[in-house]
């Protein structure tokens, strides 16, 4: 079968799944060379790109979405305003949208959800019996497994429609550039070597392709840059086949608020039930490490019981710069990339390729180098006239020969402020502790790994709860067999930092910047435990928050053995109190009758407690203020000992910057500071 690049008719013969050729040819035409546009590709293989099944999708399209726009207003560094709503749309609704009637069932066994009555009185028994063992299980106390048969017949039946819109401040797109953004797969803006969020470079064109192969709907895109008096306006799909966008309309709009950024818009098909949780996550993660973005999730239904406002809040106006586009690492390239970069270059001689298309080759080391690569190497031959054999050689030479490590300057980690500050804000622990490692390198690219621990706080379970960032995006699935629940797991020794790994509420955020992350997997869901460079720097990165950690939980512990020191003490006051008491009146009684020897001091004593100038509680007074006194002499003493404790702290306040005035007050309950600006 020959595809027709220009027919998508429904009477064009449908292929196989695995590319069509699943006939034995009969005669030698059938067997002609087939050709499979990228874009068809995809359609095929989505569950690549992440959208294995309907809810994955759906949770799959709201991350490409929002990481264009978070890529968009970073890129003008704009402070990120995000705008995320996914209206479900039921299936009545979508019907009437795409002017299908609606039509009631009229055979019902024909249906896939169908349950004859007989396989209904079988399934309530058996639910009947699954309810009893529960309730039996329940009275002893004990766990037990939600049976499938409660928890309903088939999961099909949840997929619905899901109207996604994301809206940015961002840049913006040109107004003639829309259509090939969103429908030509294989092309965007974000291609070469730089640190960058996408994982394929298909985003949001595979959201297209969903949505074109669940519902049949368009995507719709409105776009304005900076100085734009219109907005552009596009809707659009794909036509697979020819990796070509449609365009049903593209026109320029008034722009009146002088809006920039871009609002993208996909009907897709989804399952929110089972995604809900992942989506949520997702959002709360993102807001983690980007504590400088504004997040407004909202999802919208006819069940007003599901519907949800989310406000992830700016906490921060400080933003990682922008990662740089760099050159590659003569030990990061293979065969193809050197001869793409042959064919791409402006420089004319092999010198000056090699010194203007890598890092770390300087003038006098490239002419080393081509000494070392043979006599029919010259540093002023034309780099266009290499052969295969000469280009192989320099890739060897490239492969054995030593180069200074790449520099971590193109790369932009979160920084150790905002996860900090994203932990504390989304998660109010306890106790927290961040690191940020020193840049270091992988076959030849620069990584930097950053960590942070926290204890305690909401929505953490008991244990180690991890979190995963990756080029400053959270990872939600394939969790198991990652470089960092590896290393918490199995390379941490919690309990020599005073942590109890099964009881205390850990949280684990590693985040790893790279130009290229080492990603396993189809999904490219995790990092591998392959890469030892990797390895070991979560492993001492995370050891560096344990150390700080130790520090503030030892303190905490000894404050607490004070207390408890200074509380037994006390406990013991009112008794010993009335002990004393007791022996001193009964030797003043002693006293009255048989004349003691004492000397003046106790014979004053026991006069006064005779006239009762010293009671009980005159003792009772002396020890708690003895117990006080000892009390603060040992926090005196552990103080010079320690260093100045980190606590009491006070909160300040500080004025509004637009505020007329030349000056910042900084007001706290003990004295005001004033900044003159
Ligand atoms: N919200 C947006 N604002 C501005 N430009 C956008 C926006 N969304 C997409 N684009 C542009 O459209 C192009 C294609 O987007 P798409 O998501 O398909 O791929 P990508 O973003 O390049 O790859 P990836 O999603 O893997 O990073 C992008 O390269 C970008 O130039």
């Amino acid at each position: 079968m020959e595809i027709d690049g220009s027919s998508e008719s429904p009477e064009e013969p449908r292929k196989k799944k695995g590319g069509g050729a699943s006939r034995a040819p009969k005669n030698a035409k059938e067997s002609v060379l087939k050709q499979k546009s990228p874009a068809e590709f995809f359609a095929e293989n989505k569950n690549i790109a992440g959208f294995d099944n309907p809810g994955k999708s759906l949770y799959t399209t709201v991350r490409e979405l929002v990481e264009n726009s978070l890529d968009s207003a970073e890129s003008i560094s704009n402070l990120p305003a995000i705008e995320m709503t996914i209206e479900e749309i039921s299936k009545s609704k979508f019907n009437t949208m795409i002017g299908l009637i609606d039509r009631e069932r009229v055979d019902e066994e024909l249906y896939d959800d169908f349950e004859s009555a007989k396989a209904r009185e079988k399934r309530l028994a058996k639910e009947a019996r699954a309810q009893e063992i529960q309730a039996k299980n329940a009275s002893l106390g004990k766990k037990s497994k939600e049976t499938a048969s409660v928890k309903g017949v088939k999961g099909r039946g949840e997929t619905s429609f899901f109207r996604v819109t994301c809206k940015d401040n961002g840049r913006g797109m040109p107004y003639d550039d829309i259509p090939n953004m969103f429908g030509r797969v294989l092309s965007g803006t974000k291609y070469g070597l730089k640190q960058t969020r996408g994982k394929f470079g298909l985003g949001a064109k595979m959201a297209l392709i969903w949505s074109k192969m669940s519902t049949g709907l368009p995507i719709e895109i409105t776009s304005s840059m900076r100085g734009q008096n219109y907005v552009s306006f596009c809707r659009l799909d794909i036509d697979i086949h020819r990796n070509i966008p449609h365009v049903y309309l593209h026109e320029k709009r008034e722009n009146k608020d002088q809006w920039h950024g871009a609002e993208i818009q996909v009907i897709i098909e989804g399952n929110w039930t089972t995604y809900r949780s992942k989506i949520l996550h997702y959002m709360r993660q993102m807001a983690v490490i980007t504590p400088y973005a504004q997040f407004l999730f909202r999802f919208i239904s006819d069940a007003v019981d599901k519907n949800m406002t989310i406000r992830f809040a700016r906490r921060t106006d400080v933003m990682p710069p922008v990662p740089l586009e760099t050159k590659h690492h003569p030990s990061a390239v293979d065969l193809l990339l050197i001869k793409r970069l042959i064919a791409e270059t402006s420089k004319q001689t092999l010198l000056q390729f090699l010194q203007h298309e890598f890092v770390k080759i300087g003038k006098s080391y490239a002419e080393r180098l081509i000494e070392e690569m043979g006599t029919d190497f010259s540093p002023k031959m034309s780099v266009k006239s290499l052969t295969s054999q000469q280009i192989v050689r320099i890739h060897q030479l490239f492969r054995q020969a030593k180069f200074d490590d790449p520099s971590g300057d193109c790369l932009s980690p979160a920084g150790e402020y905002n996860l900090r500050l994203g932990i504390i804000k989304e998660l109010q622990p306890d106790m927290v502790a961040t690191y940020a490692g020193s840049p270091q390198v992988f076959e030849g690219h620069p990584f930097i790994v950053e960590a942070g621990i926290s204890l305690g706080g909401k929505a953490v379970k008991q244990g180690l709860n991890i979190f995963r960032f990756a080029n400053r995006i959270p990872l939600l699935f394939e969790q198991g067999a990652d470089v960092v629940t590896r290393t918490a797991i199995k390379r941490i020794n919690w309990n020599s930092y005073k942590i109890n790994h099964a009881q205390d509420k850990i949280g684990v955020f590693v985040s790893i910047v790279s130009t290229k992350i080492p990603f396993k997997g189809t999904g490219k869901e995790y990092i591998g435990d392959d890469i030892t460079e990797i390895s070991s720097a979560v492993k001492s990165a995370i050891q560096q928050c344990c150390i700080q950690l130790k520090s503030k939980i030892v303190k905490k512990l000894q404050a607490r053995e004070r207390q408890e020191r200074k509380r037994n003490l006390a406990r013991y006051i009112p008794d010993a109190a009335r002990a004393v008491m007791d022996t001193l009146e009964a030797m003043a009684q002693d006293e009255g009758r048989k004349r003691h020897k004492y000397d003046a001091e106790d014979a004053e004593l026991l006069k006064k407690v005779a006239s009762e100038d010293i009671t009980e509680l005159t003792f009772r007074e002396s020890l708690t203020h003895y117990v006080e006194q000892v009390d603060y002499e040992m926090a005196l003493e552990y103080a010079a000992q320690s260093g100045v404790s980190e606590e009491p702290r006070e909160s300040i306040y500080l004025n509004a910057l637009e505020s007329t005035e030349n000056y910042v007050d900084l007001h706290s309950p003990t004295f005001v500071f004033r900044l003159i600006l």
